[in-house]
């Protein structure tokens, strides 16, 4: 550990919270989310969805187990800022290559230590997610006042378009383990890398595209499926990757989406998105599966949702493309954690059947994407949809 220095949150509403620094010294804003996951937190910090947001961990004890390169999620720590209540001096696990303190440093990200947060989790859950920000170093010494209009003056995240922010530059395939059973065109809004890598273990090969290309592009690839995942921002933003998967939609285009991927097809089917309260992170939320009426423990880091139109998410919805039901649920809240099709190949969720901490209970979702797509080879319809695209 490197000499401690004193450092500052300064939340939006004016609270404060002292502790230490953590990480790099210096000063960062961001979004305050907090995060209930007792493990995982490598996962989380690369996970790209956490850019622009100041991760505050649940549980007391953070980095226990260390820091590994396979737990990397992408290929940097995207969260804005970390803040921990008691972190572990020495990491002790067979698989640590790292301390987690080290790495924050060389990654320049800022975090604090030292604080009570039960009582910071709390205020977010009472007053609701907002802004926040980190400081050490000399910056520390200015007055609140002053660190307090530096938050005010970070964007917020609602309206904030972030997924080219975080989307590969340049497309890449990752390549199935055995034989090529499917293509699958995966648009990269902020994707983890667990993701080919299951869709691989299944026979996928995945073409990793990025967050702007065209549909045109995608046709060229004559995918099987079309894969859209998780990113940041507020999907409210997200036009063109609507306008691509409608076009996708049309033509009958098996679709699978996680979390952004699950907002957007919700977006391309009419429905509207709308900011939780304080969202839900972690790796321990209860989600019923309405079909086989079985609860999955999920891993979930959502702030935004689907609005079900009239609010009885029972009832399916008629859409432009045929009706959708709510196939998933949070038990916690209610909130809407997936959606289906019923007349078009088109499913997606909105918690991570990938994550990599676990737990793995919705792995399986990956299957189902595998049997849409066998099932739309065998169906006529799809091609002839495609063929009345193209006219
Ligand atoms: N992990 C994600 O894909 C998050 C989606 C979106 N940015 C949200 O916060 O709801």
């Amino acid at each position: 550990m490197s000499t401690q220095s004193p450092a500052v949150l300064v939340l939006e509403d004016g609270r404060v919270f002292e502790g230490e620094a953590y990480g790099a010294i210096g000063e960062t804003v961001g979004e305050a989310v907090f995060c209930t996951g007792m493990t995982g937190y490598q996962e989380t910090l690369t996970d790209p969805s956490y850019h622009r947001q100041v991760v505050v961990m649940t549980a007391p004890h953070i980095g226990n187990t260390g820091v590994n390169a396979h737990d990397m999620e992408s290929q940097r720590i995207w969260a804005a800022g970390f803040v921990v209540r008691d972190p572990a001096i020495r990491p002790s696990n067979w698989r640590s290559q790292g301390d987690l303190q080290t790495s924050l440093t060389e990654h320049g990200v800022v975090g604090i230590s030292g604080v009570d947060t039960r009582a910071l989790t709390i205020h977010i859950r009472d007053r609701g997610a907002m802004r926040a920000g980190i400081f050490s170093g000399p910056v520390a010494l200015e007055s609140i006042q002053s660190l307090l209009a530096r938050v005010h003056a970070a964007p917020q995240m609602s309206g904030a378009a972030l997924a080219s922010e975080v989307s590969t530059k340049q497309e890449y395939v990752v390549e199935p383990s055995g034989e090529p059973l499917f293509t699958v065109a995966a648009l990269d809004l902020g994707i983890k890398g667990s993701t080919p890598a299951l869709m691989a273990e299944r026979g996928i090969k995945v073409h990793v595209l990025p967050a702007d290309t065209s549909f045109e592009r995608v046709r060229e690839l004559a995918p099987d499926g079309l894969f859209f995942s998780n990113g940041p921002g507020d999907p409210a933003t997200a036009d063109s990757e609507i306008e691509l998967l409608r076009r996708a939609l049309d033509a009958r285009l098996p679709f699978f989406g996680i979390c952004f991927g699950n907002q957007l097809l919700g977006r391309a089917l009419g429905l509207d998105t709308y900011k939780l309260p304080f969202g839900h992170r972690g790796m321990n939320q209860p989600v019923l599966d309405r079909a086989t009426g079985k609860v999955a423990v999920t891993s979930h880091n959502h702030g935004f949702a689907i609005a079900w139109p009239g609010g009885d998410t029972t009832q399916a919805v008629d859409t432009a493309y045929g009706p959708v039901r709510v196939s998933h649920v949070a038990l916690n809240d209610d909130v809407v954690e997936g959606i289906a099709c019923t007349d078009i190949p088109a499913f997606s969720v909105q918690y991570h059947p990938e994550a990599a901490a676990g737990p793995h209970d919705a792995s399986d979702l990956f299957d189902r994407f595998v049997d849409l797509m066998r099932a739309a080879g065998e169906d006529p319809a799809r091609h002839e949809g495609e063929e009345s695209h193209d006219a």
